[in-house]
């Protein structure tokens, strides 16, 4: 798989260990991360993560952070406060420059050599592969280890349905329609059924039906476990789905 591919659908086969050691913070500290319980499992650990695209500049800087299973967070933050750089960096995309990203005890970077995956962050223009609508997908399934293939190759009548894409089968992906193709690259990561999901954006620029076909799918995959953090600028049916806000501001994330 190439970077490009990589950086749209990042997968890995790292399973991510429950963890309970959680420390409460005080509620006044801006990255105190809500409702931690003694019985939630983390899906992520952030520590002391700073980032600067230049060296005069510092993005955002980020004491200590959790994200907990039961959480579907909604990262909000006005444009250019580095909503994106940070989804990235959580996926593992970006090198961290300071402090660390832990999905438990694993680092994402490890993630990246192990290979095919359970951690996938979709862009708000996914990158398709060259070929058809059907080609598309059929990579996706061959990209799953041999337990998993079947299963997603039984989910696939349904989910084309579900996407809405069933009658586009044959198209060239490339010629999908912005909402189509969007609604194809939920369908590949609904097919993969990854532990973590990262959206960047996926409403954007889609009406009011892509949007609700899309937020079907994102909570099936919320109901089957799957961990989701979206990022989105305005309210609409996906962030309904969310039950904790960070919002990107200052420098810094709060957890609201
Ligand atoms: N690869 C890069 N190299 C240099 N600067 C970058 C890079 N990626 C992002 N930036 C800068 O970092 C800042 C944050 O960008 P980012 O895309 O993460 O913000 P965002 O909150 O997602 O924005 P938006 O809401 O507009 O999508 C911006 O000023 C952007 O220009």
């Amino acid at each position: 798989m190439n970077s490009d591919i990589q950086s749209n659908l990042y997968l890995s086969s790292v399973e991510p260990a429950s963890c309970h050691d959680v420390t409460a913070r005080p509620d006044n500290h801006p990255w105190h991360s809500g409702k931690p319980s003694h019985s939630a499992e983390r899906v992520l650990q952030i520590n002391g993560l700073k980032h600067s695209w230049n060296k005069d500049y510092v993005l955002f800087e980020i004491p200590e952070l959790s994200w907990f299973k039961e959480q579907v967070i909604w990262l909000k933050g006005e444009n250019g406060t580095g909503k994106s750089t940070l989804m990235r960096l959580m996926a593992g995309l970006e090198p961290v420059q300071q402090g660390s990203v832990f999905f438990s005890d694993i680092k994402p970077s490890l993630f990246r050599s192990s290979g095919r995956g359970r951690v996938c962050y979709l862009h708000q223009t996914p990158y398709l592969f060259a070929g058809t609508v059907q080609q598309n997908l059929q990579f996706v399934i061959r990209s799953l280890p041999f337990a998993r293939r079947r299963k997603a190759e039984q989910r696939l009548t349904e989910g084309r349905q579900m996407a809405a894409l069933h009658h586009l089968n044959d198209q060239v992906a490339t010629t999908l329609s912005g909402g189509e193709r969007q609604r194809l690259a939920l369908l590949r990561a609904w097919l993969l059924q990854p532990d973590i999901l990262f959206l960047d954006e996926p409403a954007a620029n889609l009406d009011d039906g892509s949007v609700e076909l899309i937020c079907m799918m994102v909570k099936d995959l919320i109901q089957q476990g799957t961990a989701v953090m979206l990022s989105s600028h305005q309210s609409c049916a996906l962030t309904q789905l969310t039950n904790q806000s960070w919002l990107l501001k200052n420098g810094t994330v709060y957890a609201l």
